[in-house]
């Protein structure tokens, strides 16, 4: 007996979108066997598919045979066989119409992870009898079309029908198309989304790239078509994947990005809808943000997918997010994954990240958003591209340099980096022309990573026995520049016409200097480029040393290195890992330079063209940049209070009896200024500053449920404070510590905990500031790059967040217990002045009270949707669903 066989696919490209689609077919190759099920063997990535055999074969016509054979590209998951409508008509939606003609209605309901065993239909469709099968995807065109629908396209195939007959055999015809759901789809729960991470999606969609992640908290990883795996994948935390994810595809997870400079960037987002692979992964890459370090914006967990109908345009997107907590440090994601990674009050670092734009030189992209551009944002090429997104939600962001992730991409079929010449003994030949302190101390580091370096001088014999303790070779420039075909410039720039400039020509120079060291010239450069609003000027006024280096020697490949280390750190010798700013023109040169920073024992960051030299050049000359507004503000704060207490506890008395006659000024007071005024200003100050730190994520997340996107920018002053997040807690926790400090040396005897008055509260009160002090300590120890590198970004996330907003409860209620009576009366007297505990109690209640309806459900849901990526009324006109 002939056996026909059936083929079905269900094809559940999206639970919540597509509807299931099934096909049938005669398929004349499939293999007999006794059973009714075979399963084969698919491509990994492939899911299972089954194949049912027809017990009803339609005749050996060869028309027939190659009917509607769908071996689908892309797997398949469930097999779908319709069960007797007259059975389960209610589950299944299926309805047989009289014969001849047999109706199927496959509908989103129809089960499609439990698969049912694979039952025979009772009443099986006579496949001589034309069949008609339903299915709600919208139409497709297609009656000629003999390619199957994509199952991750809506697409569905249609014949006509055609009348009963011996030699037709069943067709699928398309009616009654359901019109689609008016709802918005649900984004796929985490757990049921497809474990992809981005870094498989990008190893997937540019198989031959080479992934180097440097991550900040200390691991390094390198994935490459040959190395990578699905482990590997899961062994880097999201968050960092997602960031990886979003500098491969030249997003900036860092910068503060203005419209204008949006606008100049491709989408994205687009790029991702329309990943080659067409596997619908990308649309699981949420460059959420993130990341994932409460500064680095984090992003969430794993990625859920943006709801596809989610605009794809770009929309400008706002640096975002966060405090105490994160500024994305594990800035690098989003990544956003579940409810950990959306937490709503941490807008992860990334968070508002927009999908950047592939940048042209992916490397650059991705240099660009360095920690240590990031350092200097009102520089421009800072400001380009390095302006940082904050984690709203988490407190103690991580230490930016520590935790910048510096990521290059490189393409693996690109020219392979230059080798250095080799000498007779297999070292590494390398020139470093001047004999100063740093080129010696560079030139010993050299050798001990087995270099041989010819070290230039104008009078080698003169420096010779210097040059040789290093285990250096003195030689005059000339001979030096014969040795190899790197050479690092250790000679103050202003003396750079001294050297041979002709035998550097071909060359790859490494620019070593930050600035000249004439201070005036340094500084009116410094000070020009900073200031100047015009390009044009930057463009002639502000250019760096090495981009006059390489106008210099036009035929060199300069590359800037080295420039943020010192002579006295290289001669030491560095302990853990440093952080070596490199930025060139040239690629190659770039990854030769790459390699030497790596032999140091040190970890290059690629920064990009040799433009960023000009942020490169000022590192050095930094001034606590990054903690300039927390100072500010702690200082502003502290001061507020201590006047408060001056006014009260010391001047009020005073001023208030100067009228009277008799009037001396009572010192007597003054006694206790340092032991009460400062503790006590202290204390106010160190509670204010926590809710300051939590209090700009709220803040931040009412404004991204009011535009219903992430994708826009935080106005400035937002912008900053979330940044500065991390500096005013461990300003906080100072601030913290001075007060315990001085309570418990002068205060405990005289404060009567025990007393009757206190009863309860005595104790309550200085246990919630001990857990206060304890946890706030905790807070502070995990944002050490060193502590933090330890922890995932979901255990960073929670301490940072839950544990922040614990602190700043328990040290409400330290402030509600120890003044309860004095919290609300005011004798209105001293001016009117308010006690340090009505001032300080303020700003904590306020943050609580609007971080509470933020956690109702229907609140964090949306918050999470939005956190995610999605946009209710997009940027660009269109509306979310
Ligand atoms: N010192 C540091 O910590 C760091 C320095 N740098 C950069 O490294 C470079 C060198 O710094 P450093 O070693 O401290 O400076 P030094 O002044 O100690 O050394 C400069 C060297 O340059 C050579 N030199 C001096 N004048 C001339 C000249 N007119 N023509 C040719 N060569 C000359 C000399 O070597 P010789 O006599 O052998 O010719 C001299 O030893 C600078 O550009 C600096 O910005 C970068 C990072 C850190
Ligand atoms: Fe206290």
């Amino acid at each position: 007996m002939r056996v026909d066989r059936e083929l079905k696919y269900t094809y559940p490209t999206s639970k919540h979108t597509t509807p299931l689609q099934t096909y049938t077919s005669n398929h004349p190759f499939l293999p007999v066997t006794n059973k009714h099920t075979c399963t084969l063997p698919t491509h990994p990535p492939f899911h299972q598919q089954t194949y049912t055999f027809n017990p009803f074969p339609p005749p050996p016509t060869p028309s027939n045979q190659k009917t509607h054979l769908y071996p689908p590209p892309l797997p398949p998951t469930n097999l779908h066989i319709p069960n007797p409508p007259h059975t389960h008509p209610s589950t299944n939606n299926l309805h047989i119409q009289p014969r001849p003609t047999t109706t199927y209605t496959s509908t989103p309901s129809l089960p499609r992870t439990n698969n049912p065993p694979p039952t025979l239909h009772p009443h099986p469709p006579h496949p001589f009898h034309q069949q008609t099968y339903t299915s709600n995807t919208p139409p497709a065109p297609s009656r000629t079309n003999p390619t199957p629908p994509h199952p991750f396209h809506q697409q569905t195939h249609i014949q006509q029908p055609t009348p009963p007959s011996l030699t037709t055999p069943p067709t699928i015809t398309h009616h009654t198309p359901t019109p689609p759901h008016p709802l918005p789809p649900k984004p796929p729960h985490p757990h049921h989304a497809p474990r992809r991470t981005s870094l498989e999606a990008l190893h997937r969609t540019s198989p031959h790239t080479r992934v180097d992640v440097s991550h900040p908290r200390g691991r390094s990883y390198t994935y490459s078509s040959s190395r990578y795996s699905v482990n590997d994948g899961y062994y880097l935390k999201t968050s960092s994947v997602e960031r990886c994810h979003a500098l491969a595809f030249g997003e900036s997870w860092h910068r503060r990005r203005s419209e204008s400079d949006w606008q100049k960037r491709p989408n994205s987002k687009n790029k991702m809808a329309t990943n080659p692979a067409g596997t619908g992964i990308m649309e699981n890459i949420t460059p959420s943000d993130s990341p994932p370090s409460p500064f680095d914006a984090p992003t969430s967990s794993p990625l859920p997918s943006v709801p596809p109908n989610t605009p794809s345009t770009p929309s400008p997107s706002g640096p975002p997010t966060t405090p105490f907590p994160s500024s994305g440090q594990p800035r690098f994601p989003s990544a956003s994954q579940n409810r950990d990674a959306k937490m709503p009050d941490l807008p992860e670092m990334g968070e508002n990240e927009s999908p950047g734009a592939q940048r042209q030189s992916q490397v650059s992209s991705s240099s660009r958003n360095s920690t240590l551009l990031r350092k200097n944002p009102r520089s421009r090429g800072a400001s380009e591209t390095s302006a940082g997104r904050i984690d709203p939600g988490t407190a103690f962001p991580p230490y930016d340099p520590r935790f910048s992730l510096s990521l290059s991409v490189s393409a693996a079929n690109g020219a392979a980096a230059s080798q250095l010449p080799l000498d007779d003994d297999g070292r590494k030949k390398i020139v470093v022309l001047g004999s100063g302190d740093f080129g010696l101390a560079l030139a010993t580091r050299l050798v001990q990573a087995n270099y041989r370096v010819a070290v230039g001088s104008r009078d080698p014999e003169r420096c010779r026995s210097k040059v040789e303790a290093t285990g250096g070779i003195p030689m005059t420039h000339a001979e030096a520049l014969r040795e190899s075909a790197v050479v690092v410039l250790a000679v103050p720039f202003q003396h750079t016409g001294s050297l041979p400039l002709s035998n550097l020509a071909n060359k790859i120079v490494i620019d070593s200097e930050s600035c000249h060291f004439d201070n005036e010239t340094m500084h009116a450069r410094l000070v020009l480029y900073r200031r100047s609003s015009n390009p044009k000027d930057r463009d002639s006024s502000g250019r760096s040393q090495a981009e006059h280096l390489q106008n210099l020697l036009p035929t060199a490949r300069v590359v800037k290195a080295f420039n943020v280390l010192s002579a006295y750190t290289l001669s030491r010798g560095i302990r853990g890992s440093k952080e070596v700013p490199v930025c060139g023109d040239d690629k190659e040169a770039k990854q030769l330079v790459s390699e030497v920073v790596k032999d140091l024992r040190l970890d290059p960051t690629d920064l990009g063209g040799l433009q960023s030299a000009r942020e490169v050049e000022e590192i050095p000359f930094q001034f606590f940049t990054e903690w300039k507004f927390g100072v500010i503000l702690s200082t502003v704060v502290w001061c507020i209070m201590f006047v408060v207490t001056l006014f009260r506890s010391q001047l009020c008395s005073n001023l208030e009896n100067m009228h009277k006659p008799n009037f001396t000024w009572d010192w007597s007071g003054f006694d206790g200024i340092v032991r009460d005024n400062v503790s006590s200003s202290s204390a106010g100050a160190a509670l204010t500053l926590l809710a300051l730190c939590y209090l700009p994520g709220v803040i931040a997340a009412y404004i991204q449920l009011a535009r219903g996107t992430k994708y826009s920018e935080f106005p400035l002053w937002l912008d900053t404070w979330l940044k500065g997040r991390k500096h005013i807690g461990i300003l906080m926790l100072w601030n913290a510590a001075i007060h315990a400090i001085l309570v418990l040396s002068y205060s405990m005897g005289s404060v009567g905990l025990y007393d009757d008055t206190y009863s309860w509260r005595g104790p309550t009160y200085v246990a919630c500031g001990a857990f206060t002090l304890l946890l706030a300590g905790v807070l502070g120890v995990a944002s050490l790059p060193s502590v933090s590198a330890s922890m995932t970004w979901r255990e960073f996330s929670f301490v940072q967040s839950r544990v922040g907003w614990l602190v700043l409860l328990l040290a409400s209620f330290h402030i509600i217990f120890n003044f309860w009576d004095g919290l609300i009366k005011n004798n209105f007297s001293c001016y009117f002045l308010p006690s340090i505990a009505q001032l300080c109690i303020v700003l904590p209640l306020l943050t609580l009270v609007l971080k509470l309806p933020l956690l109702t459900p229907c609140v964090d849901r949306s918050l999470t949707r939005i956190r995610q990526g999605y946009e209710r009324v997009s940027l660009h006109g269109l509306t979310g669903v």
